[in-house]
């Protein structure tokens, strides 16, 4: 069987700068469930046109919109990209720009092109699910999406909380702490 070998993390995208090159549906979209998981995220566009709805999205969140084609010098100071051009020759252009200098990049409908893929991301107070089909298929992430938003608990959170107030209280070394906190949730998998 294929095996999913990506290896998932969660971005602090609050101190980190995001760059998203072009401004149509798919900048929209991929800007909306950025936007949707961190709200806090420092986003830059570089577009020649922007959607209202893209527009309308900024204005809530910490997104700069510069109306402008893409040049090299906008990768400046950038820790990710997501190229969405229109255009396949200029997001090529992006990737090879981005290897360049190291910084992660995602070409939005060039898997081969990606450095790293969006998934569907479930949030529910300070737990968040992540879940990709290795680019197989963002139908099946986002239908797996809707199922978890669906089945996770929303006192998930309530549960955590208490189990870092629990933790805090504990007495021991490592491995007594490991064990209590195994014993103490061991209902939750059984
Ligand atoms: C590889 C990847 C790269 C990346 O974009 O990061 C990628 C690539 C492509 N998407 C395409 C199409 C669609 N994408 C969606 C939706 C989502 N796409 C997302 C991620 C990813 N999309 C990455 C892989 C994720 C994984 O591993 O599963 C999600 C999960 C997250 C997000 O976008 O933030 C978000 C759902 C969010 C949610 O609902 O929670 C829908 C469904 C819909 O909109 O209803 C469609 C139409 C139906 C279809 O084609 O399936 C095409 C074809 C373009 C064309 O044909 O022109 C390509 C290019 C290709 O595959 O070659
Ligand atoms: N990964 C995904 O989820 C999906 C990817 N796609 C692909 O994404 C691409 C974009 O699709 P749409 O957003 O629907 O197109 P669109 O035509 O709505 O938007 C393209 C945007 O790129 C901008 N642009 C053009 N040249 C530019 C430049 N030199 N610098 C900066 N911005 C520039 C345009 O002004 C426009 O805002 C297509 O190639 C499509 O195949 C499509 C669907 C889903």
């Amino acid at each position: 069987m294929e095996r999913n070998n990506l290896y998932p993390i969660f971005l602090k995208t609050k101190s980190l700068n995001i760059l998203l090159i072009g401004g149509g549906n798919v900048a929209e979209e991929k800007l909306n469930f950025l936007l949707k998981s961190s709200p806090d995220a420092h986003v830059t566009i570089v577009s020649p046109m922007f959607r209202k709805g893209t527009i309308a999205l900024a204005k809530k969140g910490c997104v700069t919109l510069i109306k402008d084609t893409y040049h090299e010098g906008y990768l400046e100071g950038k820790h990710m990209v997501v190229a969405t051009t229109d255009i396949p020759a200029i997001n090529v252009q992006v990737w090879q720009d981005c290897r360049a200098v190291s910084t992660l990049v995602n070409v939005a409908d060039n898997p081969p092109y990606c450095d790293f893929y969006m998934g569907g991301i479930v949030t529910k107070g300070n737990v968040k699910v992540a879940i990709s089909t290795n680019g197989k298929s963002p139908t099946t992430a986002k239908r797996l999406r809707q199922f978890f938003e669906d089945v996770l608990p929303e006192d998930i959170d309530d549960l955590v909380k208490n189990l870092n107030e629990y933790r805090k209280t504990i007495k021991g070394n490592f491995e007594q702490k490991v064990e209590k906190l195994n014993e103490f949730t061991k209902s939750l998998v059984e």
